[in-house]
């Protein structure tokens, strides 16, 4: 009563004059009215931060009103439904307070401010009937549990609670729910978590293949854990034997079954790490090769759209940043969960009364350094920002120094940058006082709690309840305990992150190539009879006027004769070609191929037959031998020569230092321009092509080469159609048939000699040409 009293007078003392200067009403001894309170309720709505104070009030007028209910004649003998019910009571009325009352804090009312309040009122009951299931006296506990004491006991274990909730259980019981709830409701849930959940299920079907090596690493990771609580277990024996002086066998038993023991966790966590690093890298292996696959099979459009150098980090960096996090990370967190389990499991054994003084300290030592830590981290990052600013300084006086000189302000300047640094003087000592405190904090609350459970593991020695030994061995084992929490804690969530990043990975392995899919014809004749019918195309998919490249183009290429693709520059010739070997595909229009549309083919098939040389040509760093018969690796040297030779290549590749075995350098670098035309000529000859495309194939070499080459390639290509892209129209002028392109469109068709009396565009850019012509002889005879 006194007690309840107490509060009532805090409250109306205290409280309500802080609301409102008019309600003071001064009563020491009398309870409040109803009238009173309702005008406080009232007048606190607006003034939340008033409310964790009413809130503890109410509680402490709510703990002694169960007291006055318990000791009823009515309930006394029912001690245990009292302590239950009450609990009950006091929770529902808490919750309610909290839950309608305008000015209760956010946080209160949350989740995890639920959680805590049942902490509140439930830890006691949960207590007391868990001393009377184990045979314990709960006299104590059941009379006594609302006092002064206890009440701030219980405000102290909830604080802790909410440690745990928010630092570390609540992250792992959510997961777990959601997990359960994926596996047995069909709700939707969060985007993150689904990405995370999804990412997870896709990293077990990785490793599916390796299941057993897994579950025997998992077998390996308990046994070898268990063998590590030998040291501290063993420890206790012995000690227990020097205090007792027990017989020399005692000792000599202990010892060996502790060396035993040890040699064999050693050695089964040496086997178990090289399974599973082998396994990892097996699996690791395996992803990046098929992040390489999936990447390979996307449309060109998606190279168009993506950097190599990004396209090389997501198949290099992010698979090897997700299989190094999980590798490392995820061994650590196995080990530490295993010596966690089993650390818990001697330590109850040992003790559980230190055991649960352990693990209501635990959290203590985590926040207080956590806290000086933060703080210690905000005054490093001041230092820096205030080093910045006198860099700034320095940096703009040096660089205007005219300025500085010609005002005679170079004190001035000193002065501003001396100024500068005394700043970063004053933030650097704070600096150094919170890194003492920091680490000060730290190894104080590590001290506290080893002093607390030595202090309270001596009373249990002297007790009785536990033996000199049992003291050793348990200390021992909070030690390598604080640690593996820790460890859990840190690497758990570098593990959660590491799966979270593997999204990025499967991202392109998911990623359908947008293409269409294969065709199936492939016939053993092909004409090479090529037509685009009303072809419009755009690089972005877009129709709209700017983005247009060709616009309605209606063209064909006679099988066994050489069309000339002939324009301006960026008239669209090059794109033609990229259509007809399904780089991209029309907007709209048709692609036939011997009548058939061009999707019909099978794509194989299509790249054996239509052969394309172009000016920028790639050879592959590796022999001229194996470039020549690159994807043809089957073909045989014969073949190989011939093909050599229609390219007028053999000649100079016999001369290079290792003939055909010589290396070709990064992207051909070690053969001339020329000679990499002539490679490529050779390449796209050894599959003997149906169609050959040259598009301006033969630019790198001079008029002379180019002829020659030209002629030789034209000479052996009686039964192909060859569509001819050149810039030189005395090249082009050969042609069976000349299609000249402008701006995206067909502007005239026809032979040579046709479009010359025609007098359009072809007959404009001959004559631009050989006026070109003309003037670069003129000027070689200047020089000359
Ligand atoms: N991959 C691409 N993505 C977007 N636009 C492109 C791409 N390739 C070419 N283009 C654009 O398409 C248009 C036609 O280019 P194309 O290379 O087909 O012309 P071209 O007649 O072959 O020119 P050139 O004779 O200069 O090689 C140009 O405006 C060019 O900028």
């Amino acid at each position: 009563m006194q007690t309840t009293c107490f509060c009532l007078h805090v409250f109306t003392n205290i409280v309500v004059p802080q609301l409102k200067p008019g309600l003071c009403v001064y009563m020491d001894t009398q309870p409040l009215t109803l009238p009173v309170s309702c005008i406080c309720l009232y007048s606190m709505q607006k003034m939340s931060y008033f409310f964790p104070l009413l809130f503890i009030c109410l509680d402490v007028c709510l703990v002694h009103s169960i007291r006055l209910a318990q000791f009823s004649p009515h309930l006394l003998s029912h001690p245990f439904i009292t302590l239950w019910g009450g609990g009950l009571v006091r929770a529902c009325l808490l919750m309610l307070v909290t839950k309608t009352y305008p000015g209760s804090l956010p946080w209160m009312s949350s989740f995890e401010g639920l959680q805590s309040l049942g902490v509140l009122c439930f830890h006691f009951p949960v207590y007391t009937t868990l001393l009377w299931a184990l045979g314990q006296s709960t006299m104590e506990e059941v009379l006594g549990w609302h006092s002064w004491e206890k009440v701030l006991q219980g405000y102290v274990v909830t604080v802790v609670a909410w440690i745990y909730w928010s630092r570390y259980v609540s992250s792992l019981l959510l997961s777990f729910s959601g997990y359960i709830s994926s596996r047995f409701t069909k709700m939707p849930s969060e985007k993150p978590k689904e990405g995370t959940d999804a990412n997870l299920k896709r990293l077990m079907e990785f490793m599916r293949p390796h299941l057993w090596r897994f579950v025997a690493v998992l077998i390996l990771v308990v046994l070898s854990s268990y063998g590590e609580m030998a040291v501290p277990q063993y420890t206790g024996r012995v000690a227990d034997w020097i205090i007792n002086e027990e017989a020399p066998d005692a000792f000599s038993e202990a010892i060996t079954a502790m060396t035993l023991m040890t040699v064999a966790s050693a050695v089964l966590e040496f086997v178990c790490d090289l399974i599973y690093n082998i396994t990892m890298s097996l699996i690791h292996t395996s992803v990046q090769g098929l992040v390489f696959q999936a990447v390979l099979k996307q449309e060109i459009a998606f190279f168009d759209g993506s950097t190599t150098g990004e396209l090389v980090s997501r198949i290099t960096t992010d698979t090897n940043s997700m299989s190094e996090a999980l590798s490392e990370k995820l061994s650590l967190v196995m080990w530490y969960t295993a010596r966690f389990a089993f650390l818990l499991y001697f330590m109850v054994s040992q003790s559980w009364k230190m055991t649960l003084l352990t693990c209501m300290g635990l959290p203590i030592i985590w926040v207080i350094p956590k806290l000086t830590g933060h703080f210690h981290q905000a005054i490093a990052v001041k230092v820096q920002e205030s080093l910045a600013k006198a860099n700034q300084v320095a940096t703009e006086t040096f660089s205007s120094i005219k300025t500085v000189r010609s005002f005679a302000n170079e004190d001035g300047e000193t002065e501003r940058y001396k100024k500068q640094l005394d700043d970063t003087y004053t933030l650097n000592e704070k600096e150094a006082a919170a890194y003492a405190a920091s680490t000060w904090a730290n190894s104080m609350t590590t001290l506290a709690l080893k002093v607390c459970i030595l202090y309270y593991g001596g009373t249990l020695v002297t007790r009785g309840t536990v033996s000199s030994g049992d003291l050793v061995s348990f200390v021992l084992y909070e030690l390598q305990f604080t640690s593996a929490v820790e460890a859990v804690m840190r690497y758990y969530p570098e593990v959660k992150k590491a799966i979270g990043a593997s999204e990025k990975i499967f991202e392109y392995l998911d990623r359908k190539p947008q293409v269409p899919p294969d065709g199936t014809l492939a016939p053993k004749n092909l004409r090479g009879h090529i037509q685009f019918k009303d072809v419009t195309f755009s690089y972005s998919g877009s129709t709209d006027e700017n983005s247009v490249v060709l616009k309605n183009v209606s063209l064909e290429v006679k099988p066994g004769q050489i069309t000339a693709l002939v324009g301006l520059n960026r008239s669209g010739k090059s794109t033609c070609v990229k259509l007809l070997e399904r780089f991209y595909q029309p907007c709209s229009g048709k692609i036939l191929l011997d009548g058939e549309p061009l999707t019909s083919y099978k794509d194989q098939y299509l790249h054996d037959k239509i052969a394309v040389v172009s000016q920028d040509c790639v050879l592959f760093a590796r022999s001229v031998r194996d470039n020549i018969k690159y994807g043809y690796e089957d073909a045989s040297d014969e073949e190989m020569y011939r093909a050599a030779r229609l390219a007028s290549a053999h000649g100079f590749i016999e001369q290079l230092s290792n003939g055909y075995n010589t290396d070709a350098g990064e992207k051909g670098g070690q053969v001339s321009g020329g000679q990499k035309q002539r490679i490529a000529i050779a390449r796209a000859f050894i599959r003997r092509p149906k169609i050959l495309i040259l598009d301006n194939a033969t630019s790198d070499l001079d008029t002379e080469n180019e002829y020659q080459v030209l002629q030789a390639l034209l000479n052996h290509t009686n039964n192909c159609s060859v569509l001819l892209i050149s810039t030189k129209m005395s090249i082009a002028e050969k042609a069976n048939h000349i299609i000249v392109l402008n701006n995206g469109m067909v502007e005239e068709e026809g032979s040579h000699d046709e479009l010359m009396k025609k007098g359009g565009l072809y007959a404009d850019l001959v004559e631009k040409q050989n006026r070109g012509f003309h003037r670069q002889e003129e000027e070689r005879n200047d020089t000359q």
